[in-house]
């Protein structure tokens, strides 16, 4: 669908990391209008994908000539591997350049540390590959509001944004949506093993899990209901589904599984922001 503010974007977009979250938002961008001449990836190793994109117009692994014409730096690398990745950006950062950060953990005064720049750290999630990722962002106080504009417009191409003030929120949202998609595709894997267990051939297993879910979530996305009504409305009084949710709601259960699960979640943001 085409973005009006992504097609406003005059300044190249410097894309550092093009793997499976950096190559997701980038064909998102270009899905959303962005004209590919206005992208630049830095990428070691690009993907045939990525490599195709040439033809279009996105310069591969440009100069540092280059460098005072980029108006966003978009950080995609794994965070691990910020420092020194990172040192190798901050020549493309000069004075007016916004630098948007997925990195998980990696905090806002550490980027400015790094590569400078005027820095957004957000949070997106895969489902960006579709359209249908939620990103969550935190702008330093020195970011401009054209600067915001345009990390919005780059976010937003990949689905919602929902912006926050506070930066210490970051690591519980990482583990909430970060990584929430692989949450739900080990409940289609367990639910598909599960099935097996109870007899079914795995093929068959596999189709009614997957389509379960997917059907489940795009039920959640179009209804207005909470999901907890959702819920009540597949639990007949005394029938099958009560059966499953007294085990999933017992003790332990879910609950208690999903708090331990975002906790070590969180706490891995935190600690990779050492
Ligand atoms: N995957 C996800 O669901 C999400 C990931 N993120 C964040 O996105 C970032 C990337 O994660 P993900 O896409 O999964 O990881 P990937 O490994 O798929 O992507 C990282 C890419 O960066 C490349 N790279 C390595 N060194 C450099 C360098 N010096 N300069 C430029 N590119 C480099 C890697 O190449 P090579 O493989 O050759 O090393 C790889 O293609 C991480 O910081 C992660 O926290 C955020 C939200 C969700
Ligand atoms: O697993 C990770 O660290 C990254 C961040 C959120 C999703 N994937």
């Amino acid at each position: 669908m085409a973005n009006n503010t992504l097609q406003n974007i005059t300044g190249t977009i410097l894309l550092a990391g093009a793997g499976k979250m950096g190559g997701a938002m980038l064909t998102g961008w270009l899905a959303g209008g962005l004209d590919p001449r206005r992208v630049a990836v830095i990428d070691p190793h690009v993907s045939p994908e990525i490599a195709a994109l040439e033809a279009k117009g996105v310069a591969l692994n440009p100069a540092v000539t280059t460098a005072g014409t980029i108006e966003t730096l978009v950080v995609a690398v794994k965070p691990q591997m910020f420092r020194e990745a990172g040192a190798k950006l901050k020549p493309f950062v000069a004075d007016k350049t916004s630098v948007v950060s997925i990195m998980a953990g990696t905090t806002i005064a550490s980027l400015q540390d790094v590569c400078g720049g005027a820095v957004v750290r957000a949070m997106p999630n895969t489902p960006a590959a579709i359209g249908r990722g939620i990103t969550v962002a935190v702008a330093a106080p020195d970011v401009s509001s054209g600067q915001r504009a345009v990390a919005d417009a780059l976010l937003r191409a990949t689905g919602s944004v929902e912006w926050v003030d506070d930066e210490s929120l970051m690591d519980a949202v990482t583990a909430v949506s970060g990584s929430g998609p692989a949450y739900v595709f080990l409940l289609a894997e367990e639910l598909a093993r599960a099935g097996v267990e109870a007899g079914l051939p795995e093929a068959l297993a596999t189709r009614l899990a997957r389509e379960t879910v997917a059907g489940s979530g795009e039920l959640l996305h179009q209804s207005e209901l909470a999901s907890s009504t959702l819920r009540q409305n597949v639990t007949s009084p005394g029938g099958t589904t009560a059966a499953a949710l007294s085990v999933l709601m017992g003790e332990p259960g879910l609950r208690d599984l999903m708090i331990r699960a975002i906790a070590a979640a969180t706490q891995r943001s935190r600690e990779l922001a050492k």
